[in-house]
């Protein structure tokens, strides 16, 4: 897999996990493999990413330190002389809270199985353990290289049935205010809940109706939001009708944790910054209205701005228009007429781009 964090990357990783959680039966397999190209798919969640990079891992294969920490500082323990992974169940269907305990014995085994772990089998041969607190449920075990080596053809037969782009860097797609971004992407979601997350995205603006704090947006004050941008807390941020919105790095980092393909929903200022910086490595979509009738009527059904809120955005949206295409920053642009159609053109493009 690769971990495209900026500087950082964390390729080739030597160290593959993944997280299959079926209703009430988890399980999760954990093994290194030396020198192996990942070509893993959406399962290869939070647990991959965050021992990709931890420590002692790093050590043995040299990957970046500072992704490291940036990734496992909190997560990372070390327990009778074994480091622990602490992960997230990456499906978002798991409304509660489900953490991973993971011992991994990075010395064990053989030439290309290095170590392995494997969680969520109670058979007692296994030695593994689960224990529920609350709303949380513990699962630590240890397993040596030859019994994953049988669990990795199992997980290979899950592979099969996953649908994951060839080319894994995160999607930035703008457009402009009405157009039917976030109408798209929440299509993508629903279709490929496994394989897709989105950035949670800090504003100035007021929450909508229904808006939840931390999923549509984290809602701070004005003030607040300098004070982040004074902090370098944004890999990018604008003003854009009238409030301040800003892609965090803490954001991007989480849900590049999560081990799926980071869709970011940023307008045009935003994605022009990080096509800009050599250190932000992303795939560029602009979706179009059939026409600034189409766009406005859209703007005006939605029902969520003021009259000088949707004027602001309207004109805001033919600067864009002229602007995108003129611009090179996008790979490809998206007219959102018929929203099906504009869905199967968005998935072409993601699905079929090669790295
Ligand atoms: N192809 C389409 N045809 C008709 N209506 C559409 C289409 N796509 C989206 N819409 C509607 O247009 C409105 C705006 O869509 P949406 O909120 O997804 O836009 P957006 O680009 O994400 O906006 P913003 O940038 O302001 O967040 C919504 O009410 C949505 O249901
Ligand atoms: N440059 C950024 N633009 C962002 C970000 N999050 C959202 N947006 C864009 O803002 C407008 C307006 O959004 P709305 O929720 O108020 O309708 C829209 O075009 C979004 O794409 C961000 O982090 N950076």
């Amino acid at each position: 897999m690769r971990l495209d964090l900026g500087r950082s990357t964390v390729a080739d990783s030597a160290v593959h996990l993944a997280v299959d959680a079926e209703q009430s039966q988890f399980a999760a397999w954990a093994w290194l493999t030396a020198g192996t190209r990942a070509s893993l798919p959406h399962s290869v969640g939070a647990l991959a990413c965050q021992a990709a990079a931890a420590p002692p891992l790093c050590r043995l294969f040299g990957c970046a330190m500072d992704v490291a920490r940036a990734l496992c500082t909190r997560n990372v323990t070390q327990h009778h002389g074994r480091w622990k992974y602490l992960v997230q169940a990456p499906r978002a269907q798991h409304r509660q809270q489900l953490d991973w305990h993971c011992s991994l014995d990075p010395w064990a085994a053989n030439n290309h199985t290095l170590t392995s772990a494997f969680c969520g089998e109670r058979t007692p041969t296994q030695q593994a353990r689960r224990t529920r607190r609350g709303t949380r449920t513990r699962i630590s075990c240890h397993m040596t290289g030859g019994q994953i080596e049988r669990k990795q053809s199992d997980l290979l037969e899950t592979d099969r049935k996953v649908t994951t782009p060839a080319d894994r860097r995160p999607v930035v797609i703008s457009g402009p205010s009405g157009v039917g971004k976030g109408t798209l992407i929440t299509k993508l979601l629903e279709k490929y809940p496994d394989t897709f997350v989105t950035t949670v995205s800090h504003t100035s603006r007021k929450p909508r109706a229904g808006e939840v704090e931390g999923r549509a947006y984290y809602f701070v004050s004005e003030p607040e939001f300098l004070s982040l941008i004074s902090r370098g807390a944004f890999i990018e941020s604008t003003h854009f009708s009238g409030n301040y919105y800003g892609t965090s790095k803490q954001t991007v980092l989480d849900q590049t944790a999560q081990g799926r393909v980071v869709i970011l929903d940023i307008e045009m200022q935003g994605a022009k910054a990080i096509k800009a910086d050599p250190n932000l490595q992303a795939r560029y979509v602009f979706v179009k209205p059939p026409s600034l009738e189409a766009l406005e009527h859209r703007l005006r059904g939605r029902s969520t701005e003021d009259e000088e809120s949707i004027q602001r955005r309207l004109a805001q949206a033919r600067l864009e228009l002229e602007e995108a295409d003129r611009s090179n920053t996008y790979e490809v642009s998206i007219v959102n007429d018929d929203v099906d159609t504009a869905f199967q053109e968005l998935l072409q493009f993601i699905f079929a781009t090669k790295v």
